[in-house]
């Protein structure tokens, strides 16, 4: 079916399949090495599941000061990239669940507090920071000889990476059988910048490279990456449909149509190994999906997260949120209703960090309403086990969500997500009043707070009059299963048709 997708025959199917692809996959963060959100999560569980189905993957990402030493790092090349002055740099490789890493060593661009910012604040040369990054990707391999069949980006940060190796490496011999893929995670952030601030770039003194360019002085890393890429896959097939429109494209939707026989969706996985109530260590009662586990184990962890977050422990309708604080992820829509909401008997937690604007929104609401809503300006990976755990409904109203991990999270731990029907959580979430039966959580379109609170006091009602209905519904949710298996495998049709289609 899926080499279908890309129109390849049965008889190419087998020839292709006999070989196994080498990867080089390129990305800013990985979890369990350096992580702000779902892009570590998706690195991480995507290249091992990939290297399970027997592919030589290896991953390359900058080698930040917040990437803890209790690996043992070899050094394994000492280099300096041509065209790029002052920039010495180096190799150090490690191995994580038997998935190579290549961290680019470079003090001047990541020997740094943070990733991408600090203080909330970009930092000034992210452009070239990840110029030199993507430009390292591919400079590597021959100085490793490596030559692998495909170079897989992701996001904006590595979008040059597809550009250089259609570009600057295209009469290359060591890369001419190379193709390059670009995973789209969030079109909203484009690495926009200037031709001035891209000046170490040969290519970027002329002002003139079309395939980055969206203005006399502007370009962005994003549309390079999905003009030079082979493939290109968005982490949701809704999310890939968004893209092609005007009102969900983020402005690229010219780009994105333009590459539409290029273009698919693929829908993100849940790494069970990691977010599965029966083994998870940070659970205070592990459980599993049989009436009595679940509802003993659920009651135990509640208790436990309302201890820890200064609630009152009784037996309540518990509400949960983790997430970056950015507009995204709907907190315009939630706010204004909060107070309303909170006069029921409820309880709300929320951990977070990101824009001050609705950090300190958040914080006055939980001061006014203590004994229903905690809020914590924190990222804590145990915290957000225990509220998905300890929580009976998890809020997800996000305003565009290209996939969305936590819903898939909330449903393995018999929480059911209140998510808007867009990108990756249409994909995945069925709708309690679509399909009652089946149903896993409830689903509202409006991208309005009073569709929202509709929509919670839905859940809430059916909660306080029907608790056996939302029991079932709790195991209908724990039972759904999305393997990253299942996802590599089609990351590999899409790998195998980039090579079939240019041999
Ligand atoms: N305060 C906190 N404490 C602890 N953990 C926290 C946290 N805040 C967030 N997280 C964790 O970060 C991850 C967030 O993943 P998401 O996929 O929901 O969103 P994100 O928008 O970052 O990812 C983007 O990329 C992914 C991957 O493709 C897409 O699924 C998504 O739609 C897209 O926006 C989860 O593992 C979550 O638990």
């Amino acid at each position: 079916m899926f080499f279908k997708l890309f129109g390849l025959e049965d008889g190419e199917k087998t020839k292709l399949s006999k070989k196994n692809l080498s990867i080089l996959f390129a990305v800013s963060e990985v979890n369990g090495l350096a992580k702000s959100g779902g892009l570590a999560d998706f690195a991480k569980s995507l290249t091992e599941s990939l290297v399970k189905l027997g592919q030589d993957v290896r991953l390359v990402l900058p080698d930040y000061r917040k990437i803890v030493d209790n690996f043992n790092r070899e050094v394994v090349l000492s280099t300096r990239l041509e065209h790029w002055p002052h920039t010495a740099y180096s190799v150090a490789k490690l191995s994580m669940q038997g998935v190579p890493i290549y961290c680019i060593r470079c003090s001047k661009y990541f020997d740094r507090s943070d990733m991408y910012e600090e203080n909330n604040e970009a930092y000034t040369d992210n452009g070239e920071r990840f110029a030199f990054f993507s430009a390292a990707c591919l400079d590597i391999l021959p100085k490793l000889a490596f030559c692998p069949n495909i170079v897989h980006a992701n996001d904006w940060q590595t979008g040059f990476v597809a550009y250089f190796l259609k570009k600057r490496y295209a009469e290359t011999e060591y890369f001419q059988s190379m193709r390059c893929v670009i995973s789209i995670h969030n079109a909203a952030f484009k690495g926009m910048f200037t031709y001035e601030e891209l000046q170490y770039l040969p290519e970027f003194r002329l002002r003139c490279v079309p395939e980055a360019e969206i203005s006399s002085t502007h370009v962005t890393m994003l549309k390079a990456g999905i003009v030079c890429a082979d493939k290109i896959n968005a982490v949701s097939p809704t999310y890939a449909e968004e893209l092609k429109t005007e009102l969900g494209s983020h402005g690229m939707q010219n780009e994105f149509r333009s590459r539409s026989k290029d273009f698919i969706g693929i829908l993100n996985g849940c790494d069970y190994s990691v977010w599965n109530p029966e083994i998870d260590k940070y659970l205070p009662k592990n459980y599993r999906a049989t009436y009595q586990s679940m509802s003993f184990g659920k009651k135990v962890c509640k208790q436990a997260l309302q201890c820890e977050m200064g609630l009152p422990v009784k037996n309540v309708a518990m509400y949960g949120m983790v997430c970056r604080l950015t507009n995204q992820k709907g907190l315009h829509y939630l706010l204004p209703i909060l107070d309303n909401f909170l006069e029921f008997d409820v309880q709300l937690v929320i951990i977070g960090v990101g824009d001050p604007f609705w950090v300190d929104q958040l914080r006055t609401i939980s001061t006014l309403h203590c004994t229903k809503f905690a809020f914590l300006e924190i990222y804590d990976d145990r915290l957000a086990h225990l509220i998905e755990a300890g929580s009976d409904f998890f809020l997800m109203p996000s305003e565009f969500e290209p996939c969305g991990l936590n819903q898939m999270y909330s449903m393995a731990y018999g929480t059911l997500p209140i998510v808007r029907g867009v990108g990756g959580l249409k994909d995945s979430v069925k709708n309690y009043d679509s399909d009652s039966i089946e149903a896993t959580g409830f689903v509202f379109d409006k991208p309005s707070s009073e569709a929202l609170l509709v929509t919670i006091s839905r859940s809430l009602i059916l909660y306080i009059q029907n608790p056996k209905e939302i029991d079932r519904l709790k195991l209908n949710a724990m039972k759904q299963r999305f393997f990253w298996s299942d996802s590599a495998r089609k990351y590999i049709a899409m790998y195998r048709s980039a090579l079939s289609e240019s041999a």
